[in-house]
């Protein structure tokens, strides 16, 4: 009988396949109720199209069209929704949800000589999320970036020498304002950068940044192909050389750690570096050096390309829309050089005009993935099972008609209560997504700020800005949305 159904089995192997196959599929589409989730019948069948989706790039548009055509709720994969909703905010991302980060971000887990690093961009064990962030919260706090602010300034500088040498050229500045994140990143978290100002990428982290976005965006939609790839160390050695990738920059945060520790004083300005340092020299239970270097390492891998991205969005709409350029330019009469944070902070205008770049291009241009707890969860009117993938795109919310009418104009006005009434404001500031919700909230969105509210006041006093070559202007999402082809003409002002 076996032998009889051994030899059925295999005399009709294309046939067994097509029927596995088949099921598998149906499975897919099927599995655990997702099927009532409105989307393209595909999207349910496979991770393909989704996948596919994310290489081309443009999965944040073609999220934006589902969600036009679907609703507040859409299945993208078999298993993964996504949701455009502001009233399913607090539930998903709230302090307090018990939603956790989805298997997507174990693709950009770290690895030193002891194992996994403990990340709070990764981490799923809340307890130590909390502390981990407690313990570095006074260096990312208003007080932090007081004492930070000054380590900026020489980048600025810098910044200004290369400009003016550049005086009166078409310039893409898409790298320079990259290089200058870079070093405003490496300046305030150690106090000292690596001149990739005028030298550029010294130290070759470019391409491993780059490699691991990429990499984290594609693969993130299969993530159990990750244990397979890059979480083997001999392939991320393949992939990054001897190192595998983070070992450079560990043993960079390391040595910097010891350099501080030689020189710690309670004088500013005190660096985030020695800011956690004095936290451990405080309480040497509470933070080890193994946590201060993933924090030190966090802001350069987690810092440099998200403000550059911003700083590129603010200046090109500024740049496009002359008016608002203008009106700006008025605004910023009141500051003086060096443009300090405390002052360009003040300002309303500038504040409405940063909030409304990075509405329509934010950093990030996927959902922040969160899993379902156990128990379930009804998101949106659909009852989900526990282990379902959800999670709320910027993109997508910011492009909300019902939120931000007219979502596709640059309209900074939108953001004044002149314009807009104090409730329905409430409504937009927390649909704001840019620097995501909640618990897992960006840490370091003061310190980009504070670059932002420093580099753009000091460039517009500095010069008059011109934008050339409009149409050279693209972005590819990978995760990061890094433009490319920024063309300005930068004339100093008389
Ligand atoms: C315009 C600039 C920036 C943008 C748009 C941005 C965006 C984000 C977003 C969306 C998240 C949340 C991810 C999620 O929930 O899944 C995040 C987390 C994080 N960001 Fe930023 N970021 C920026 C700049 C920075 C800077 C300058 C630093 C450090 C100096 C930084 C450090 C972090 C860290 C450590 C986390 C993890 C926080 C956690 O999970 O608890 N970011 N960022």
């Amino acid at each position: 009988m076996i032998q009889e159904t051994f030899v059925f089995f295999t005399s009709q192997w294309a046939y067994v396949l097509l029927v596995s196959f088949t099921t598998r599929l149906l499975y897919n589409y099927f599995q655990r109720g997702l099927w009532r989730v409105p989307g393209p019948f595909m999207r349910g069948v496979s991770s393909i199209p989704r996948i596919f989706s994310v290489y081309r790039g443009k999965s944040h548009d073609d999220d934006i069209s589902l969600h036009r055509k679907y609703g507040k709720i859409v299945r993208l994969g078999p298993n993964l929704l996504s949701i455009a909703d502001p009233a399913e905010i607090n539930q998903i991302y709230g302090i307090g949800t018990k939603f956790i980060k989805s298997r997507f971000y174990e693709l950009s887990s770290a690895y030193d000589d002891e194992g996994l690093v403990p990340d709070t961009f990764v981490l799923t064990d809340k307890a130590m999320h909390t502390r981990m962030k407690r313990n570095a919260s006074n260096a990312y706090s208003t007080n932090g970036l007081i004492q930070m602010e000054s380590w900026i300034d020489p980048v600025t500088d810098r910044l200004l020498l290369k400009l003016h040498k550049l005086a009166g050229q078409s310039v893409d500045i898409s790298a320079v304002l990259k290089d200058f994140a870079m070093d405003s990143v490496f300046a305030v978290t150690f106090g000292r950068d690596f001149n990739y100002v005028e030298e550029g990428d010294v130290l070759k982290m470019y391409g491993i940044l780059e490699t691991v976005s990429d990499y984290m965006a594609i693969f993130g939609q299969v993530p159990w192909i990750h244990k397979f790839l890059l979480a083997r160390p001999f392939v991320a050695k393949f992939m990054f050389g001897e190192g595998g990738g983070d070992k450079e920059m560990f043993q960079l945060a390391i040595s910097e750690i010891e350099a501080a520790k030689k020189k710690q004083s309670e004088d500013g300005p005190l660096t985030f570096l020695q800011r956690l340092l004095l936290n451990q020299s405080k309480d040497p239970a509470s933070i080890d050096d193994r946590e201060i270097m993933t924090h030190a390492f966090g802001n350069i891998a987690a810092g440099s390309d998200t403000t550059a991205i911003a700083l590129r969005a603010i200046i090109f709409q500024l740049l496009k829309h002359t008016d608002v350029y203008e009106k700006l330019s008025e605004e910023f009469s009141t500051l003086t050089r060096p443009v300090k944070f405390a002052d360009a902070n003040k300002l309303p205008y500038f504040a409405a005009v940063i909030q409304e770049a990075l509405r329509l291009h934010p950093s990030v241009g996927m959902m922040l993935a969160r899993l379902v707890p156990a128990e379930g969860a009804e998101i949106c009117g659909h009852n989900l099972p526990g282990g379902t993938e959800v999670g709320i795109n910027p993109w997508v919310l910011h492009r909300d008609p019902e939120v931000f009418p007219d979502p596709d104009s640059f309209r900074p006005e939108r953001w004044l209560l002149s314009n807009t009434d104090e409730e329905h404001l409430r409504v937009m500031n927390r649909s704001f997504f840019t620097f995501g919700h909640g618990a897992h909230t960006c840490s370091g969105r003061w310190i980009s700020l504070m670059e932002i509210k420093k580099i753009i006041p000091t460039l517009i006093l500095e010069f008059d800005m011109k934008l050339v070559k409009e149409g050279e202007y693209g972005f590819k999402n990978r995760w990061f949305t890094p433009q490319h082809g920024l063309f300005v003409q930068f004339t100093p002002k008389a």
